[in-house]
């Protein structure tokens, strides 16, 4: 929690049956203990003196003996209630298991419900309570999820169906899930096109059925269905078609008598359908909220959920979405049509709702931009020597989703947003109306404290790291004033290390302000290292400012801030051998190549330059050759050496995060291998910046060395995570201009009339 207003934690006794309402909006964080007694969160059970974090919810947590609730942190909205549908519930739950316990011992079909009712009725929330009630008792139930407004399994605008076990109950989120059954209805309401709806449903039923066939378990815990709240015209019959494609047993109409005395008399005989009242908890939301809440649920399949503040393991709800630009060539997109009958052009009463739905290929134009299209399953699509049949498409479901973020008809190119590395499971994609339009943000109207807080401590980790280079600077302009005998190695300066302190500590700072914001702001933000450099240069060190060098020092702050937009991505994670086979693969022998030859060249003009001015002196023609190159040569050696310093962080990193996570990786020789290197790599760097800074300007130095370090580490980091492949025409034209841009910075910096380094020992210069 940011705020320093926050409130202290309330402490909340609930009697027995009563349950706690509270609402969250989007910028805040809402942490509750159960301190003592019993409570369940929609049939979830709350684990004693652990804290539960909330964002953008609305939630209820129920006691069924009373309890007490620690609540830290602001809800919008909170009060208790003693209203509440539970025992209902509770007793259709215990009717439910008792004829799923019968099912097992008889090896036969559990039972299937269904949840019905308008908008808002709490229709989610009751199919939460019962799975959970479900998945306590150690059942398997199948969840369906119909409801193509939220997709709760998958994106919004799918009809999605997997069985759920223990370990998919979860306090915090709705459902912790694995891979489910889906099928791309493309929409979110069912209007001109409940054809194809009804199509997907009963296919859906058709698989859920062979599923259950194959597993007794699964077979015997039935399953357990979630609607859309569309109850009028379209909405109904493809709400009766759905009741009989799935067989269903027991309907549960929520909180409206119209409802369920229609269906009480639509449904066949062997469906009892019953009535709940609607509990005084369910939230209204908005149509804005609700379109939010979709943008959300698209955003959480690509990106994760990030819990800032979260413990390790919840981090892995992290993902790294990669783009990827195809050819037209490479990729078929296809739209499903609801044709009228006039349009089928067969006499009326012939025509099926098979022929009445079309799937034909959609435009390649700016109009797909941002729509989230299905990839198609290769299997269950027919696609022979004859060509692809695209009324095969149909009856396929999902392999998964993409966001289609760009289409350039002048170069026949399309951009995807895709989930993951690797080719696409297939070239068939499928779009609908559904658009998902990327950082749309929750209307709270609140400031985004986590964004600020990123900033300000990269901010000050950044000047802190640059004020800690010029204490190492200030030390050797204080001994470059002392007599020869008395010069010491800057080792033993304390000066010098309480710089290398600062340097560390800002790094810190560096890499925490990255678990507030993302990296592509962050980096960035870190180039105001050169801004704080200029003022500690020029106002403390009193090093000369002229136009040329600010000139310089702005182009390679534009440079590294573009470099950085546009080549950094969020990285993967590896273990050992993965990181084996990347550093085997042949860009990366390749790249190695390439930094041998970079560091081997600027070492040769570091060691000709050291020889010409160690053997002629300064003021020497033969050392006025290397005059420019010596100090580009230590601030480049350091600039790339650094950064390999971090592709070998990010190794260990990795190999780090895996171990905690129970998987150690620190049984092989090589792991040491890497955290050798990586100690070998930062004391090189610190050595070489040290003697740029000992004999040069700083107001020359640290610009280089930023320029290389930020160059090269984000240059690395795309070879070594595969990036490039995923480069869109955007990144590929801006990722080299920002380093041309850095590299221009430098040619302008290196005009700077530099004082003479002395033969021997430091730059004179006036402290
Ligand atoms: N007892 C309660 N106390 C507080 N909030 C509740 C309660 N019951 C439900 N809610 C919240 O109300 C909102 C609407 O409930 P829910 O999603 O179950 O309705 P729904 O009928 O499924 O909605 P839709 O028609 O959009 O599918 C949700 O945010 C839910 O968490």
């Amino acid at each position: 929690m940011n705020s320093a207003d926050e409130p202290a934690p309330e402490r909340i006794f609930l009697k027995p049956n009563c349950e706690f309402r509270f609402e969250v909006q989007g910028g805040d964080d809402v942490l509750i203990r159960l301190k003592s007694g019993t409570a369940e969160l929609f049939g979830a059970e709350l684990a004693k003196e652990r804290d539960y974090r909330f964002r953008k919810c609305q939630l209820a947590i129920f006691t069924w003996h009373g309890c007490e609730l620690l609540v830290t942190g602001k809800c919008s909205v909170s009060y208790t209630s003693d209203e509440t549908p539970m025992a209902s519930i509770v007793n259709i739950h215990t009717q439910l298991d008792r004829i799923r316990n019968d099912a097992w011992h008889a090896k036969g079909a559990g039972p299937r419900v269904l949840i019905t009712g308008p908008t808002d009725s709490g229709k989610s929330t009751v199919t939460r309570i019962l799975l959970n009630y479900a998945l306590r008792m150690g059942r398997k139930p199948t969840f369906v999820d119909l409801d193509v407004a939220h997709g709760l399994l998958s994106v919004p605008g799918t009809i999605a169906a997997t069985p759920l076990e223990t370990n998919c109950m979860s306090v915090e989120e709705e459902f912790v899930l694995t891979a489910p059954l889906a099928y791309f209805f493309g929409h979110t309401t069912l209007k001109d096109i409940s054809e194809l709806y009804k199509f997907q449903a009963s296919e859906l039923a058709k698989r859920v059925d062979q599923r259950l066939a194959n597993d007794a378990e699964v077979n015997a815990a039935g399953i357990i269905v979630n609607t859309s709240g569309s109850i009028d015209n379209e909405g109904y019959q493809a709400l009766v078609h759905c009741i009989q494609a799935f067989r269903i047993d027991l309907v549960i109409v929520l909180g409206q008598d119209r409802l369920y005395s229609e269906l009480t008399s639509a449904v066949p005989p062997t469906t009892s359908v019953i009535k709940l009242p609607r509990s005084d908890g369910v939230v209204q939301r908005s149509n804005q909220l609700r379109h939010q809440l979709r943008m959300d649920g698209c955003h959480s399949y690509f990106y994760g959920k990030k819990i800032p503040n979260a413990a390790p393991m919840q981090s892995l709800y992290e993902y790294s979405p990669h783009v990827v630009e195809l050819s037209f060539d490479d990729i078929n997109i296809f739209r499903v049509h609801d044709l009228s009958v006039s349009d089928v052009m067969l006499p009326v009463g012939q025509v099926d709702d098979l022929q009445r739905l079309r799937v034909l290929p959609a435009e390649k134009t700016g109009d797909l931009a941002h729509c989230i299209a299905a990839v198609i399953h290769k299997s269950s699509v027919k696609d022979d020597d004859i060509g692809l049949d695209p009324q095969s498409l149909l009856g396929a479901s999902a392999a998964g989703f993409v966001q289609i973020k760009a289409v350039n008809v002048q170069t026949s190119k399309i951009t995807l947003l895709v989930p993951c590395h690797g080719p696409l499971p297939s070239k068939n994609l499928v779009v609908g109306s559904l658009k998902f339009m990327e950082g749309t943000k929750m209307p709270t109207g609140l400031p985004n404290y986590d964004l600020a807080t990123g900033i300000v401590v990269c901010l000050l980790g950044t000047t802190l790291s640059n004020f800690g280079l010029n204490i190492q600077k200030y030390s050797f302009t204080l001994q470059a004033h002392l007599p020869d005998a008395e010069r010491r190695p800057y080792t033993a300066l304390w000066q010098w290390w309480l710089g290398l302190s600062c340097v560390v500590v800002g790094s810190i700072g560096d890499f925490a302000a990255l678990s507030f914001a993302a990296q592509s702001v962050i980096m960035p933000v870190g180039s105001f290292t050169l801004v704080a450099n200029l003022f500690f240069a020029h106002f403390w060190l009193k090093e000369r400012l002229t136009r040329n060098d600010l000139v310089g020092t702005v182009c390679i702050c534009v440079g590294a801030v573009v470099v950085c937009i546009f080549g950094a991505h969020e990285s993967t994670s590896y273990t050992l051998d993965e990181l084996i086979a990347l550093y085997q693969r042949w860009d990366m022998v390749f790249y190695a190549v390439f930094i041998a030859a970079v560091l081997a060249a600027f070492t040769l003009l570091n060691v000709r330059s050291e020889a010409a001015l160690q053997t002629h002196g300064a003021d020497s023609t033969e050392y006025a050759v290397y005059r420019k190159w010596h100090p580009l040569s230590y601030a480049a050696l350091s600039g790339v050496v650094g950064a390999q310093s971090v592709m070998f962080a990010k190794s260990t990193g990795e190999l780090i995060k895996q171990t905690l996570g129970g998987r150690n990786q620190f049984t092989h020789g090589l792991s040491f291998v890497l955290l050798a290197a990586l100690v070998v790599t930062i004391t090189t760097q610190t050595h070489l910046l040290a003697m740029g800074l000992k004999h040069f300007d700083s107001l020359y130095i640290v610009p280089v060395f930023t320029c290389f370090f930020i160059t090269f580490s984000v240059l690395g980091g795309a070879v070594y995570f595969e990036e490039f492949k995923s480069y869109s025409v955007a990144q590929a034209v801006c990722f080299p201009l920002g380093v041309l841009v850095t590299i221009g910075g430098i040619s302008i910096l290196a005009r700077r009339e530099m004082r003479q380094p002395a033969a021997k020992g430091y730059l004179l210069i006036a402290p």
